[in-house]
Formats: structure tokens, sequence, C-alpha cells
């Protein structure tokens, strides 16, 4: 090391581009971080019990063999599934001819969304003009780890630029540090998607399934102190204050680094600091969005959304409008998407939506046909996901 400061790919963009607005540079020297709404040990009695009730309500839904998640599937013939889809490019090295593609597929195609970096925010936004396709924006990509502060500044940045929707990296380190998940194979989902998949089923088939002694730790003696929730909500809670409705604001959970508690205990923040959308995972880290973790997400979804007797009549979070839940990582084919928009899941972030599209409308044709849609490009070589099997 030569002194020089070391700097993560977030912050040289975040620093990029107050260089080039210094004006809302000096506008933000002043921001500050909330202050906290439950001590610790209050967090932790509440991530408690909805950790037991979605669990305990994933065990029921399982009962009905696997028709507890059957949810309707928006069809490629209409825009509802094309709405579904965040098209997503990412890659640090993305040119700016991957961008404008980005654009006009997604023009053409009518999503929801393109999903990019902040330097490429105000670009597609003028790319996009004239369409109802937002520009979505990732914030502390990919590790989550930068601190609220440079966190803060990019989303307001992106905010300032033109972004409708913030997809937001959760610092899940702090989740891990008491109590690590069981090891999974850690490998890049932009490896060949098969490869990804592949990688999926391992690690789904590996990780302890919900309800089981293991995943209702805790582990060990020092793996029972509480991770820092309130760390947490105070960054999530900042970040909207700062960015409110209607800015659209998605936390990534990175659902392949967390056992299901600690999912559980993030969608609690979430939902408390009235975020849109929990998301399962970056795509960069891990493999990516697999069907067991939609189903125990969109189920905590609406357990924390919902006004139930189960709950006490008092959900989590406020303002009348449900959490939903992005899928994300890996979802390259009509099939993947079916599977997750079955599951629950309302918006799908992926690189392959133009390829889904158009599986999908050939399922459509299929189905108009007479044929059952075909089954060739079905990624999940593993059964463990078929329908009614246990989680
Ligand atoms: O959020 C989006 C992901 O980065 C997309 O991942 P993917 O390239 O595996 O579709």
């Amino acid at each position: 090391m030569d002194g020089t400061p070391q700097h993560t790919e977030s912050e040289i963009h975040i620093r990029e581009f107050f260089s080039a607005n210094p004006a809302l540079d000096k506008e933000l020297g002043e921001v500050e971080v909330m202050t906290g709404r439950y001590t610790n040990e209050e967090w932790a009695a509440q991530v408690a019990e909805t950790q037991r009730k979605v669990l305990a309500e994933v065990r029921d839904r399982q009962k009905e063999g696997g028709k507890g998640w059957k949810y309707e599937t928006p069809s490629a013939a209409s825009t509802g599934l094309s709405k579904t889809v965040d098209h997503t490019v990412l890659k640090l090295d993305a040119k700016e001819a991957q961008i404008d593609a980005l654009c006009a597929e997604a023009r053409v195609e009518n999503f929801k969304s393109v999903c990019v970096r902040l330097p490429w925010v105000q670009k597609c936004v003028n790319n996009l003009k004239g369409t109802d396709v937002v520009v979505a924006c990732v914030v502390g990509f990919h590790e989550g780890t930068q601190d609220t502060y440079e966190k803060l500044k990019e989303a307001r940045a992106a905010v300032a630029a033109g972004a409708a929707e913030l997809d937001l990296v959760l610092n899940y380190s702090i989740l891990t540090k008491h109590n690590p998940p069981p090891t999974s194979p850690s490998l890049s989902s932009r490896d060949s998607a098969t490869d990804t998949i592949t990688a999926a089923n391992t690690a789904v088939n590996s990780r302890p399934r919900a309800g089981t002694a293991a995943t209702e730790g805790p582990y060990s003696e020092d793996e029972r102190e509480i991770p820092d929730y309130s760390a947490i909500y105070k960054e999530l809670a900042s970040i909207r204050a700062l960015c409110p409705s209607p800015t659209v604001i998605k936390l990534i959970l990175e659902t392949s680094q967390l056992t299901d508690l600690q999912i559980l205990a993030a969608a609690h923040l979430a939902a408390s600091a009235n975020l849109d959308f929990i998301k399962t995972s970056t795509g960069f880290h891990g493999p990516g969005a697999t069907l067991p973790h939609v189903q125990l997400m969109v189920t905590a979804a609406e357990y924390l959304s919902t006004k139930t007797r189960s709950n006490g009549g008092s959900p989590v979070r406020g303002g009348g409008r449900k959490m939903e839940v992005k899928a994300s990582g890996g979802v390259r084919s009509w099939e993947d998407a079916r599977k997750m928009l079955e599951a629950g899941a309302t918006r799908l972030g992926t690189s392959s939506g133009v390829w889904i599209m158009q599986e999908g409308r050939k399922a459509v044709e299929a189905e108009a046909a007479g044929k059952r849609p075909g089954m060739t490009t079905r990624l999940y070589t593993d059964n463990s996901f078929a329908d009614g099997e246990e989680y």
C-alpha cells in the first residue's frame, strides 16, 4: 500500500457525480442520519415475533401442497408481463452503446424500468423521454457496506438525476456478523445460466429448511448476540426520509448470504422503514433468486403489510401500501419468470428481459394453438422446485 486512499467503485461513482454537480454536493453537506426508533432489544423482540409468525404461516402454506403460493401470472399477451421487468445492465464496464440498446429495448418492450448505475441515470432518463419506462438506480452496489452517509448521497444524487426507483443494497454484513449462514458455494451469477441455476439448486438444497432447528438458531453462545438492527433501521429510514414516496425504494437482501431468519429480520426492518420492495439479489454475489426465498419473502411482505388477526391488527408497515417482492439474479427464461411471479413476486430484475418476453409470447401462441408450452428452456434442472415440494 502506498498510502493512497482506496475507494470502492460506488464511492468513485459518487465522487464523479458530485464533481459534475457541485450545487447538489453543497446541499447534501448538512444531511443527517436519523435517530433510532426503538432500542436494539425492542427491535429484537419485534423481529422474533415476525420470524415466528411468518415461519408458522410458511409451514401452513406448505401443507396446501404448493398451492399456498399460487398467484396470478401476467400474460405476455398484455402489458402485464412487460411491466414486471426491470431491464438491467449493472456491469461496471458497460459501454454507452449497451446502455442505449438497453433503453431502446425497454422502449420497444414497454418494460417497467431500466436498472443501471448512477453514471448512466441521466442518459437513460433522456433516452426514455416520452415513454412510461422509468429509470431505477442501484445504491451501495454491490457490497452494501458503504457507510450510510455515502449511501444517502448516492441515493439523493440518483433522484436528482431523474431516477424514479432506487435499488438499495442492505448492509447485510451487520446481520451475518453474529450468525453466519451455512457455507454455500459463492460464485458469480455472471457465469453461464446453467452454472448459475445449478449453483442455486446446490445452495438451496444444502441450506437448512424453514422451520427446522437449524434455521431457528441461535447456533452458539457467541452468536446469541443481537445484530445491530437499530443501525440497519437508521440507514433505511434515513434514505426513505430523504427520498420520500413516490420514489420507489427496493431493498436488496442478497438472500444467498442469509439464513431464513436473517431474511425475515431484514424484511421486518424494510417494512418498518416503509420501503416499497424487498429484493432477493444483486446478481453479483452468490446464487440469485430461488423459489423458496421468494415464497418466504412474499409471505413476510404480506404479514408485515396487512392488518390481520394474526399480527394483532397492526401492520408493521404504515401508509396502507403493500410491500412487494422483486426476484432478481439468474432469472433467465419465461419458465424462471413464471415461477417467480406465480410465487408472488411482482417485479423481476433481469438482464434477459427481451428473451423472457419472446418466450412468453411463444407460450401464449402455443396455448392459443392448444399445445402445451415447450419446456426446452427450463433451466431449473433440479425437481426440488416442483409444485408441492416441501420447502
Ligand atoms: O438485479 C438484477 C441483476 O443484477 C440481474 O441479474 P442477471 O444478469 O442474472 O439477470
